[in-house]
């Protein structure tokens, strides 16, 4: 049975990445999909986004909504303190299989938790079943359909506090014009826009970082 294109990927990283070295694995996926297939992993361009945001917050607990391969799980894990983790999401259960691996080869799977299932299932758990409080960091990332009901379900779920941070790819492409109409009249919400390109392509693509200014939604009395 012919290879996924996930498959390759892995096989590509298991053959020319360092095993324990994030660094080398984020590397050799963004040559493979830049040189030979591409893929929809969130890149080194808006990867470096991604970085600083992780950075400036300096998460303990952030959650992944789309693992698809882990590069950015990676690119997370890499970056979060001694006991900071991240718990990630992927419902597809061959992209969970490679991303298991790939974090596994990377050496954070100690910082990882990868969840296999449907995102608007697994939410509603996080606090029980995955002993979280809150959240302080969301990278969004999963079905663009999904991005608005599950930003509504992290918040009915009072798993945002103020001061935690969301950020969502794919602002323009594939696109979330929903999740941009409701986030930017949202009084809950201040919004950044970050320009950029959409991964290994010359296309404009951009991604959108809105901080949560109160958490418990406050009834006006
Ligand atoms: O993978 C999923 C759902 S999550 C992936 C969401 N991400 C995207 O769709 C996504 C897409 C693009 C993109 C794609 C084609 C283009 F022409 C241009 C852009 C870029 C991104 O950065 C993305 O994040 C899944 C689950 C269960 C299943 O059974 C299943 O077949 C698939
Ligand atoms: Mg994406």
């Amino acid at each position: 049975m012919n290879q996924s294109k996930e498959q390759r990927i892995l096989n590509y990283v298991l053959q020319n990445a360092v095993r324990g070295d994030p660094c080398s694995v984020i590397d050799a996926i963004d040559t493979y999909c830049s040189q030979k297939e591409w893929a929809m992993n969130v890149g080194n361009e808006k990867g470096l986004i991604l970085d600083k945001t992780v950075e400036e917050i300096n998460p303990s607990v952030a959650l992944e909504l789309g693992t698809y391969c882990g590069y950015s799980a990676v690119r997370i894990a890499r970056l979060l303190k001694a006991g900071a983790r991240l718990l990630t999401v992927e419902f597809n259960p061959e992209f969970a299989a490679i991303a298991k691996q790939m974090i596994e080869f990377a050496g954070v799977q100690d910082k990882v938790t990868l969840i296999e299932g449907p995102s608007e299932e697994i939410i509603p758990q996080l606090k029980k079943k995955y002993e979280v409080d809150t959240l302080d960091f969301v990278f969004v990332d999963h079905w663009k359909d999904r991005y608005t009901p599950d930003t509504i379900l992290l918040q009915e779920c009072s798993l945002l506090r103020k001061g935690s941070v969301l950020l969502a790819d794919n602002i323009i492409v594939p696109g979330a014009p929903e999740f941009v109409n409701y986030i930017r009249n949202n009084p809950r919400f201040q919004c950044t826009n970050y320009p950029s390109h959409l991964e290994y392509m010359k296309v404009q693509d951009a991604m959108k970082k809105a901080c949560t200014l109160q958490g418990e939604h406050i009834r006006s009395t």
